[in-house]
C-alpha cells in the first residue's frame, strides 16, 4: 500500500471526475486533502466522503484561472495544514472546438486561461510555496493524449494539453536541484463526467469511440488515473521527474 502520511496535498478540480478519484484516494492513503474546485457543492460532497471514511480534508473554491484566487488556494492550504507536499493541476474544461479557420477564439481564449495558463497559475504559487518550505514536493500536471498527438478538430485543448507538457518539462528542470520532482499524466479515454458530456454533445457511440481510443476497447474509471497519480505523489517515484505517464489503454501506441 503507498502511503502519503504526514503530506498535505492540493488537487484541483477534484470535485468530479479523476480529481474527486485522486482527492479520495489521497485520502485513504493518508494525506491531508486540499479539495480544491469552482464547484462548492459536489466538492463539499467529496470532503464529507473523505472524512466519513477516517481522513482529513477541507475545500477550497478556486477558479485556476485567476491569479489571486490560485494565490489564496495555497495559502489555505498552509493555514489548515501547515505546508504544501503534493500536488495534482488537475482542473480543466472541456474541447469544444472546430477546425482552426473557423474556431470560434474567445472559446479558445478561455480553454488556454484555464487549461493552461491554470496549469501555469498553479505551479507558480505551489512551487513558490515548496521552495520558501524548503519541501521536497511532487507534482503532477494533468495533460491528455491531445497534449501528446492532435485529435480531430481540437485545436485548443490539443494547443493547451501539449503546453501543459512543455510546463511540465520545463519546471521540473528549473525545480530539480531544490529536490522538487513535477510529472504529467496523460490520460486517454477515462470515463468521466468530462467524457460522457463530449460523448453527448457529439453525438458519438460510446463503444465506437472505446474501441478507436484504446487498445483495450474500452474506456477506464477514473481510479485507475487516481493510481497513477498516487504513484507519482508518493516517495516510490522518487527518482521520477520530468516525465509523462500514459494512463490510455495504449492509444498513443496505435
Ligand atoms: N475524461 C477524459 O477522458 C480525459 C480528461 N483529461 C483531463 O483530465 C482532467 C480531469 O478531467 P475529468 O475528470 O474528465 O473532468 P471533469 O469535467 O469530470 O472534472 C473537471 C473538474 O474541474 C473543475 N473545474 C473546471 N474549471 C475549473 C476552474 N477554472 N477552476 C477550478 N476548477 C475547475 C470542474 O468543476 C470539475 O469538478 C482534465 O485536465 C482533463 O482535461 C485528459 C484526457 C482524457
Ligand atoms: C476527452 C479528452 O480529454 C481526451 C480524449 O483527450
Amino acid at each position: 500500500m503507498i502511503s502519503l502520511e504526514n503530506k498535505s496535498a492540493i488537487i484541483t478540480g477534484a470535485a468530479m471526475g479523476m480529481g474527486k478519484a485522486t482527492a479520495l484516494k489521497f485520502g485513504k492513503a493518508g494525506a491531508k486533502v486540499v479539495v480544491a474546485d469552482m464547484n462548492e457543492e459536489e466538492g463539499n460532497k467529496v470532503v464529507e466522503e473523505i472524512k466519513s471514511d477516517g481522513g482529513e480534508a477541507i475545500f477550497v473554491k478556486v477558479d485556476v484561472s485567476n491569479e489571486e484566487s490560485v494565490k489564496q488556494m495555497v495559502q489555505k492550504t498552509v493555514e489548515a495544514f501547515g505546508k504544501l507536499d503534493v500536488a495534482v493541476n488537475n482542473a480543466a474544461i472541456t474541447p469544444d472546438d472546430k477546425p482552426i479557420a473557423d474556431m470560434d477564439f474567445d472559446y479558445y481564449e478561455k480553454l488556454m486561461s484555464v487549461d493552461l495558463n491554470g496549469v501555469a497559475l498553479c505551479l507558480k504559487y505551489e512551487l513558490k510555496q515548496m521552495e520558501q518550505g524548503g519541501t521536497q514536493g511532487s507534482i503532477i500536471n494533468t495533460s491528455s493524449v491531445s497534449g501528446i498527438r492532435p485529435q480531430p478538430t481540437n485545436p485548443a485543448y490539443v494547443a493547451a494539453k501539449h503546453g501543459v507538457i512543455g510546463l511540465t518539462k520545463q519546471a521540473a528542470m528549473d525545480y530539480s536541484p531544490k529536490g522538487i520532482r513535477i510529472n504529467s499524466v496523460a490520460p486517454g479515454a477515462i470515463d468521466t463526467p468530462m467524457l460522457r458530456g463530449a460523448l453527448d454533445q457529439f453525438g458519438f457511440d460510446p463503444d465506437e469511440y472505446a474501441k478507436q481510443l484504446s487498445m483495450l476497447g474500452r474506456f477506464a474509471e477514473a481510479d485507475e488515473v487516481a493510481e497513477a497519480n498516487l504513484w507519482l505523489a508518493s516517495d516510490h517515484s522518487s527518482y521520477v521527474t520530468g516525465t509523462v505517464l500514459n494512463v490510455d489503454g495504449g492509444y498513443t501506441s496505435m
